[in-house]
């Protein structure tokens, strides 16, 4: 045993889990360590049963969570050389709403041999889309009845959060829905398997499923206008005590410390949001500073002095991500993913062999092409709904456009245009805020992409005209988990007694920033103004042609 003390903070993100080592003295990532989920994000068809999946579903597997704490725990541990006795706690953070059915006693429903070949036992990912029916109801029927939460969600719940999940199950697997025990997030779930726990994380209860720190959970009256087999859903499927983050929800048990190579008894912190947690994990504690989460999605994040009324925000709630303060989330739900699409489909082979030939990837490749053109060179402009749209307009039927293909349009341009998309996405999101009183004066940047795409961060500071900062962690969710379990542990086991204490100490940013140049801003105007006009135009009921060409679509597959 030595006198440093570290923490783990395991970050679960859409496709792989990873743990981190952390130095509680310095915030230093001593190791990490990635498990891709065996199974992937499950869209097609189910493990074993192949029962096929529709569309917009997509399911995980919970055993892949416990493989990251089997695997990626005893691999840093490994690769540190650190004394078990010497980690004093752990935190997770999580993708959300990503939610599961479970029995009493926190047995996954699909792990039961008769429910497993039922897609509704599985765990339901946040990118599960599938319950647009449930959510569209929820926002009629809160919207007829002047319910008081709707605005402290921007005016509209997602499909992607636990009512809509929850009712969908009801819905279309009532059996399932029975057996039931209780709707758990994955977070919770990680948590409830490493202590035994049942705690419910303040901030994928407040964010996700409706629950406020004074008024609880939507009344009994409002779930039974949704349907009356819901009216107890809060009291019964929902029950659990709701903690705030940093709270002990327990220690580390006997088994799970031995799968992990830990000691037993370790403080293990309630879940949070992967996004959230990042916010103390760049340092940011204080209001006026939004957390843009870049990777797959954005998660946007910032901290607020009063509760205020956001157009399309995903939500406001106290003490959500820092005790103390209002937090503040709103989100795009596809910006790397994007990028992705584009690079697997839209890429001729030519640009792939000359990528090759140069030795670089293909993103690589085509930000350098792309960097050659001058804003507004290009001729095109984007829309960023590849996955719908989470802020403002919040609408998972919205889709993707391109604006301005011509016959000498070249694969680089269309790049360049969808990195502005998703920067023109996040400036609607800055102005939400900054114009309804939530001032947004800098931006803080993590995540995979600022690290990946430097072409990307310089147009984000140039849409938005503000300068950005980039977290110096790798893995700043990890780092910010990891804080959590610091604070869980308390200062007199060698951690924090609160978070802002653990943040400035152990987050930082890079020396360089990335600031808005001058010609740049003023030319991304112009272009900011068309996309505005498109996004209004497809997006707010001028024509819905979007959601005419679903509806086709899916008349045509039935
Ligand atoms: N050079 C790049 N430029 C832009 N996007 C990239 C680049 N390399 C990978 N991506 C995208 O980054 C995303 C992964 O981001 P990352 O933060 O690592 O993952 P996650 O969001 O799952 O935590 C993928 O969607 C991928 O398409
Ligand atoms: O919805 C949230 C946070 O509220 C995220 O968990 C979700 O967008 C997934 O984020 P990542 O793409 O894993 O960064």
């Amino acid at each position: 045993m030595s006198s440093k003390k570290y923490a783990i903070g395991v970050d679960y993100g859409t496709e792989s889990g990873r743990a981190v080592l952390v130095d509680l003295n310095d915030g230093a990532e001593i190791a990490d360590h990635v498990t891709p989920y065996p199974h992937g994000v499950i869209d097609e068809a189910l493990p074993e049963s192949g029962v096929r999946l529709g569309h917009e579903w997509a399911l995980q597997h919970p055993n892949d969570y416990l493989e990251v704490l089997k695997r990626s725990v005893p691999a840093v541990m490994r690769a540190s050389g650190v004394d078990p006795a010497d980690v004093i706690g752990l935190g997770i953070d999580f993708t959300a709403c990503t939610m599961l059915p479970v029995d009493a006693s926190g047995e996954p429903l699909c792990f039961k041999p008769e429910l497993k070949a039922n897609p509704h036992s599985w765990v339901k990912l946040w990118k599960h889309h599938a319950a647009q029916d449930e959510a569209n109801k929820i926002n009629a029927i809160a919207a007829q009845r002047g319910e008081a939460f709707l605005p402290r969600y921007g005016g509209k719940i997602s499909s992607e959060w636990m009512i809509a999940k929850a009712w969908q199950i009801l819905d279309e697997a009532p059996d399932v829905y029975d057996r039931a025990d209780r709707f758990m997030e994955a977070a919770d779930w990680v948590v409830n398997q490493m202590t035994g726990s049942f705690a419910r994380n303040s901030c994928t209860a407040g964010y996700k499923a409706i629950w406020h720190k004074k008024e609880g959970y939507p009344s009994k009256d409002f779930f039974k206008a949704l349907d009356p087999r819901l009216e107890h859903l809060a009291e019964t499927k929902l029950r659990g005590d709701v903690v705030p983050l940093g709270t002990k929800a327990g220690e580390l048990t006997e088994a799970m410390a031995q799968a992990m190579g830990l000691k037993a008894g370790i403080a293990v912190a309630v879940g949070n949001v992967d996004a959230h947690a990042a916010v103390p994990g760049v340092g940011v504690v204080t209001p006026g500073k939004l957390v843009m989460a870049m990777g797959t999605s954005i998660c946007h994040m910032l901290l607020g002095t009063e509760e205020r009324e956001v157009e399309g925000m995903c939500g406001v709630v106290e003490d959500g991500i820092i005790p103390g303060y209002l937090g503040y989330e709103a989100g795009q739900s596809a910006v790397g993913d994007i990028f992705a699409w584009f690079v697997d489909n839209s890429v001729p082979a030519y640009a792939h062999e000359a990528a090759k030939a140069e030795g670089e990837n293909i993103h690589a490749y085509l930000e350098r092409k792309a960097s050659a053109y001058k804003p507004g060179e290009i001729g095109l402009v984007a829309l960023d709904w590849w996955n719908g749209n989470r802020s403002v307009l919040v609408d998972t039927e919205l889709s993707g456009l391109f604006l301005g293909l011509t016959l000498s349009t070249k694969p680089e341009e269309m790049y360049r245009a969808l990195l502005e998309a998703t920067a023109f996405g996040t400036r609607k999101i800055v102005e939400a805020f900054h114009s309804n009183g939530v001032p947004v004066d800098e931006l803080y940047a993590c995540g995979g992409l600022p690290q990946k795409n430097r072409l990307l961060m310089q147009i984000y500071a140039d849409v938005t005209n503000r300068e950005i900062k980039i977290a110096d962690s790798k893995q700043t969710p990890a780092l910010g988990a990891a804080m959590f379990g610091a604070v869980a542990a308390g200062a007199a086991n060698g951690g924090y007694d609160n978070i802002v204490d653990a943040a400035r100490k152990m987050a930082r940013v890079r020396e360089e920033t990335f600031k808005p140049i001058p010609e740049n801003v003023a030319v991304y105007e112009k272009l900011y103004q068309e996309y505005n006009a498109l996004h209004d135009y497809f997006g707010r009921g001028a024509n819905d042609v979007m959601k005419r060409l679903k509806a086709i679509r899916n008349a045509a597959l039935h």
